[in-house]
C-alpha cells in the first residue's frame, strides 16, 4: 500500500483519536484545575489565607463535628463562611483570631476551598445554639451523614487530631509550626517536616467458594461480625500483611489475593484500609481461632449473609441475638456485598 493511501485510511482514525482526547481533556479539566488549586493552597500561605476568607468552614468542638438536621433523619455538616464564623466566635467571647487555625480539607466543584476549625476552647452549647446545630460524636455522625459528606467530616477530624498531637518535635522537643493549609508541621531546630499520617491496615474477606469468613472482637457491639483486619507491620507488603493476619487470627493459609478498593477509616485513629478478597480450598477451611485476638470467627453461607445484610440498625439491648454486618460506609460492607454478587453471578452461569 502506498504511503498516501495508508495516510488516507488512518485519517478518520486520527480524527476519532483527537475527538476522544478533546473530550477527555474537557471532562478532566475541572478535576485537574481543582487538584492544582488545592496543591497551590498547600504551598502558598498567602493564597491559602485568601481562600480561607472566601471559603467554607466546618466547625468541631474537641474533635466532635457540628451537624445540622435538614429533614428529619437527614444530617449535614454545618458549613459557614469566614465572616459567619467570626461572628460565632465573637458571640462566644473570642476575638476571631482563632480563624487562622483553620485547616484546609479540600475544594468544592467550583474551586471554593473547604476548611475545618476546632473551637474546643469555647462554650459548646453557645456555639451550637448560635449555629442552630448539634455537636454529634463522629462514631454516630459518620453513619448519619450522606455518602459524600461522611468522608469529608472524617478527614477533617483526622487532620484536626493530627495537629493536636503533633505540636512538638519528637527529636528536639521544640514546638512545631504549621503552614497555613495545615498540610504539614515543621521544626525550625531540627528542620524535620512532619506530614499527617495514616496507619495501613489490610482487610480481607476470605472465601472457601461457598462460604465467607467473618470474625468479631469482644469490643464489637453484640452480634456484629466483620471481615478480618490487621495493621501492617513495618517493612511488610500488603500481601505479606494479609497472609500473616489471616494465619495469626484464624490459622488459615490463603491464596488468590485480589485487591478490591481502599478507604480512609477514622476509628480509633486514621487508618488506610486496603481491602482484598482471598480464598482457601474447602479441604483447608478448618478454623483455629486465636481467642486473644478474636472472640469468634465463623463461616457464613450466602443465605446467612443475605439475612444479616437485611438488619439495618444495630439490635437493641432486649432484642433476640442477631448477626449484623458493618454499615454501608465501611469497606467491609463493600467486600461482603461484592462476594455475594460474585456468588450470584457464578450461580447464574451454572
Ligand atoms: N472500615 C472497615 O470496614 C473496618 C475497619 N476496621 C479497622 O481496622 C483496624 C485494624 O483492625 P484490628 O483487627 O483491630 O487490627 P489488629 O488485628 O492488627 O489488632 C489490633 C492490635 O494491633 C496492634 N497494633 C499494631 N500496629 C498498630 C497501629 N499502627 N495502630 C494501632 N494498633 C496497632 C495493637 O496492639 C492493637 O491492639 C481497626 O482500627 C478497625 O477500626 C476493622 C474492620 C472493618
Ligand atoms: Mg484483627
Amino acid at each position: 500500500m502506498s504511503q498516501s493511501s495508508m495516510s488516507a485510511l488512518l485519517r478518520p482514525l486520527r480524527i476519532l483519536l483527537f475527538a476522544g482526547h478533546y473530550n477527555l481533556t474537557r471532562c478532566c479539566s475541572s478535576f485537574v484545575s481543582r487538584m492544582r488549586h488545592i496543591n497551590n493552597l498547600k504551598a502558598n500561605d498567602a493564597a491559602c489565607y485568601s481562600a480561607l476568607q472566601n471559603g467554607q468552614i466546618l466547625l468541631f468542638h474537641r474533635l466532635v463535628p457540628l451537624l445540622q438536621c435538614s429533614d428529619p433523619g437527614s444530617f449535614k455538616p454545618v458549613a459557614l463562611g469566614y465572616s459567619e464564623v467570626q461572628s460565632v466566635l465573637e458571640s462566644a467571647g473570642s476575638d476571631g483570631s482563632l480563624l487562622k487555625e483553620s485547616i484546609l480539607i479540600g475544594c468544592s466543584e467550583k474551586n471554593q476551598a473547604q476548611f475545618c476549625l476546632d473551637v474546643g476552647e469555647l462554650d459548646q452549647a453557645a456555639i451550637a445554639e448560635k449555629c442552630k446545630g448539634t455537636f454529634v460524636e463522629l462514631r454516630k455522625a459518620f453513619f448519619l451523614l450522606a455518602g459524600a459528606d461522611a468522608p469529608v467530616v472524617a478527614k477533617a477530624q483526622a487532620l484536626l487530631r493530627w495537629h493536636q498531637i503533633n505540636k512538638f518535635c519528637g527529636a528536639t522537643g521544640q514546638p512545631t509550626q504549621r503552614n497555613q493549609a495545615g498540610s504539614q508541621r515543621s521544626c525550625s531546630s531540627s528542620s524535620i517536616i512532619y506530614y499527617p499520617k495514616m496507619s495501613p491496615v489490610v482487610i480481607v474477606l476470605v472465601s472457601d467458594g461457598k462460604r465467607c469468613l467473618l470474625g468479631r472482637q469482644s469490643s464489637f457491639p453484640p452480634g456484629l461480625y466483620s471481615a478480618l483486619a490487621g495493621f501492617c507491620d513495618m517493612g511488610e507488603t500488603l500481601e505479606e500483611a494479609l497472609y500473616r493476619e489471616v494465619a495469626e487470627e484464624v490459622g488459615l493459609e490463603v491464596q488468590n489475593i485480589a485487591y478490591s478498593s481502599s478507604q480512609h477509616w477514622p476509628f480509633p485513629h486514621s487508618s488506610f484500609m486496603l481491602a482484598c478478597h482471598a480464598t482457601v480450598s474447602p479441604a483447608h477451611s478448618q478454623l483455629n481461632v486465636d481467642h486473644s485476638e478474636l472472640e469468634d470467627a465463623r463461616w457464613f453461607t450466602e443465605e446467612a449473609i443475605t439475612c444479616a445484610l437485611q438488619v439495618k440498625a444495630p439490635p437493641r439491648r432486649n432484642d433476640p441475638p442477631t448477626v449484623w454486618l458493618p454499615p454501608k460506609h465501611a469497606v467491609a460492607h463493600r467486600l461482603i456485598t461484592e462476594w455475594r454478587e460474585g456468588q450470584q453471578r457464578s450461580r447464574d452461569k451454572e
